[in-house]
């Protein structure tokens, strides 16, 4: 078995929403690592607190107690500053790829932004944005059009190439396949396989499809109610239900807390039942 050095490392991840006096707990001490160029499921349900740890760790959302670090740098309350500087390392692919590209700009402004923010060259820019361009699959023609020309397979892939302009190391995909159709979603999940695979870098994906999470991930981990229930260190190549259902994570677990356990069960079942309709 491989073994990962983690570069993320979330300790007892507590967030809260809401005021002073009416907060409501939404992560309940979560901790979870992500080590260079392994990919990391986060499955659960529908509220169950998935995109909430996404925000604690790209700092959109305050953490009431615990810690993140990256790269062994404790990135819990940064700064604006620092949390600027620190977007080279940690992007973010979002849902929705209509509504995160810019329909003002065009494609090869859209690239090439972060990377003007950052001070990079103008020659300089265009020369990464080509790089990142053909990583994904597209041709160089592309910089003259808006997002409103592309399908939602494209857009995505021009997404995925604006996380790349600025080599992170880690990428949170946030359900970053769940609006594309299923042949779209088989293209896009390969190409960030092989974008993993040519550069090292590191994704938190986050999805509520077991099966999407089955196909590209190392390892899985399972939320439920704001609680980390469990995490199991599925392959890739792990395509196999049962193996994950049955004997790795409803028979197998010994868990003393029949709290835990129970809500590892449901959280199981509920995945399974999102998993077959
Ligand atoms: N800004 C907010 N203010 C108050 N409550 C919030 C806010 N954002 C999320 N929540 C609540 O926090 C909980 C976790 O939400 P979160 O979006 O992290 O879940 P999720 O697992 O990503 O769900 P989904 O799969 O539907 O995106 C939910 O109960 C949600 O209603």
């Amino acid at each position: 078995m491989t073994h990962f050095e983690p570069l993320l490392r979330a300790e007892n991840v507590v967030v809260e929403y809401g005021s002073r006096r009416n907060t409501k707990r939404v992560l309940h001490e979560v901790s979870l690592d992500v080590g260079d160029g392994e990919c990391v499921g986060l499955v659960g349900e529908s509220g169950s607190g998935k995109s909430t740890l996404g925000k604690a760790i790209l700092g959109l959302v305050p953490v009431a107690s615990g810690s993140i670090t990256f790269d062994g740098r404790d990135i819990t309350r940064l700064s604006g500053r620092a949390r600027r500087q620190l977007a080279a390392d940690i992007q973010v692919v979002f849902q929705d790829p209509y509504g995160s590209l810019n329909p003002m700009m065009t494609i090869g402004e859209i690239l090439a932004e972060p990377l003007s923010a950052a001070g990079t060259s103008r020659a300089e820019a265009r020369r990464t944005v080509g790089e990142m361009l053909e990583r994904v699959n597209l041709p160089g023609s592309v910089t003259d059009r808006y997002p409103s020309e592309f399908s939602g397979g494209q857009r995505q892939r021009i997404a995925i190439a604006r996380a790349l302009v600025r080599k992170p190391r880690l990428i949170i995909c946030d359900e970053p396949v769940s609006a594309l159709d299923l042949t779209t979603q088989a293209t896009v999940l390969d190409l960030l396989i092989e974008l993993q695979r040519d550069t090292g870098v590191s994704y938190l994906f986050v999805s509520h499809d077991l099966g999407v999470v089955r196909r590209i991930c190392h390892r899985v981990a399972v939320m439920f109610r704001g609680n980390l229930v469990e995490i199991g260190d599925g392959e890739r190549v792990t395509r196999d239900p049962q193996h994950l259902y049955s004997q790795r994570l409803l028979a197998a677990s010994p868990v003393a807390d029949p709290v835990l356990q129970a809500e590892r069960r449901e959280a199981w079942l509920a995945l399974r039942a999102a998993d077959e309709r």
